[in-house]
């Protein structure tokens, strides 16, 4: 292909966000509301389920997006992704697959596609490194949705090669923040621990359980700081290697289960239920691809967690259950 300068996008263009009213896709429309972008499109799976190859062609014939930031998916905590593996390995491929075809059939000029710290191997050398794809074996809780997001990365690495468009891919370590899934079964660990302690205090419960042993290590970037690494890959790199976004820094959810009573103003005691899974038992990524671009985090764990509380509360009945 030949060489593309990645510089500011223009603010009058058409951009679609899939998935804008997600944990990620609503931030990344807030960023790009506050940068100036004047033309943004969404639409609700409800208006359109990218699953219907049919429909997803004609959205693009009828919007014709300059620039597409895929943030729909399938997604899951580590229950749902035991649970439902057909649904998160059939449903994301055909997200995807229906969107970057669409997507190239139209000549998007630049397509950001995002993946997950999920994608590297279970037992990866830490911290984890671009280059270690595919070189070991997944960890089994997130297979599935692993390997999806895999053909992803693949899928816009080939439309490089094949068709020379600029596309890119981002893999965010667990995100966090307003508007995530607080659901009880399928959330991801920090919703979870923030309504769990929450309602524990509400009730004046003696003790709270929390799933696993609590001593696999985990990575947490605000969402708020996903959407501005996002617009900075989008404008500032190119390559057909997918960009890992994180903080660089993790900690045991043993540690983080801590910091979310103290958040929340809980204290009674804490209990592990060992017969839920762990998962994977460290996936802290290196980040220093990105930091090199001229990137880095700005909200604090603590301070993210405090802002996602207050979100909670504030919420009450509308959050996802
Ligand atoms: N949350 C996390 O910790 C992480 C997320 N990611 C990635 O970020 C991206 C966004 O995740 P996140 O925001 O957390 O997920 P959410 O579940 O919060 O949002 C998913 C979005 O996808 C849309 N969607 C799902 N299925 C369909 C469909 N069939 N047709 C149309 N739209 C659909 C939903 O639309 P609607 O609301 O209208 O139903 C929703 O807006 C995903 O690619 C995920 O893999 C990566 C790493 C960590
Ligand atoms: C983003 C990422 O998210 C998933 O991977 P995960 O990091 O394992 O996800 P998680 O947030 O669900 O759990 C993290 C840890 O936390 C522990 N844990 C304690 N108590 C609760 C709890 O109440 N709920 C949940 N969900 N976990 C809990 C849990 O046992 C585990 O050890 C993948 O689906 C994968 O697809 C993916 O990409």
């Amino acid at each position: 292909m030949t060489e593309y300068t990645p510089g500011p996008l223009d603010r009058d263009a058409t951009v679609y966000v899939a998935g804008h009213r997600g944990l990620v896709g609503s931030a990344i429309w807030r960023h790009l509301d506050e940068q100036g972008f004047s033309r943004l499109v969404g639409r609700s799976s409800a208006e359109l389920d990218l699953r219907d190859r049919d429909a997803v062609f004609g959205f693009f014939a009828d919007t014709r997006p300059r620039y597409v930031v895929l943030a729909a998916a399938k997604v899951g905590g580590i229950l749902a992704n035991c649970t439902y593996p057909v649904d998160f390995l059939s449903e994301n491929l055909q997200i995807q697959t229906n969107v970057l075809d669409a997507a190239l059939q139209h000549e998007v000029e630049r397509v950001l596609f995002l993946g997950s710290s999920c994608i590297y191997p279970k037992l990866a050398p830490q911290p984890i490194k671009e280059e270690y794809l595919l070189t070991g074996h997944l960890e089994p809780t997130n297979d599935a949705y692993a390997i999806a997001k895999i053909a992803g990365i693949l899928h816009v690495q080939a439309v490089r090669r094949q068709y020379g468009l600029p596309w890119i891919s981002a893999m965010p370590t667990n995100l966090y923040g307003s508007g995530d899934n607080f659901s009880r079964e399928d959330s991801h660990v920090l919703p979870a621990l923030i309504r769990r302690y929450d309602q524990a205090r509400r009730t004046g419960a003696p003790s709270v359980t929390n799933w696993g042993s609590g001593t696999p290590r985990r990575e947490f970037l605000h969402v708020d700081d996903m959407a501005a690494a996002c617009l900075h890959l989008l404008e500032h790199f190119d390559g057909p290697t997918q960009v890992n976004v994180g903080t660089g820094q993790d900690l045991t959810i043993r540690d983080l289960a801590a910091l979310v009573a103290d958040a929340v103003g809980y204290d009674g005691e804490t209990h592990w239920d060992t017969s839920k899974p762990d998962g994977t038992p460290r996936k802290l990524l290196d980040v220093s691809q990105l930091t090199a671009s001229g990137w880095e985090p700005q909200v604090p764990l603590a301070e993210g967690v405090a802002r996602t509380v207050a979100w909670y509360r504030s919420h009450g009945e509308s959050i996802r259950q």
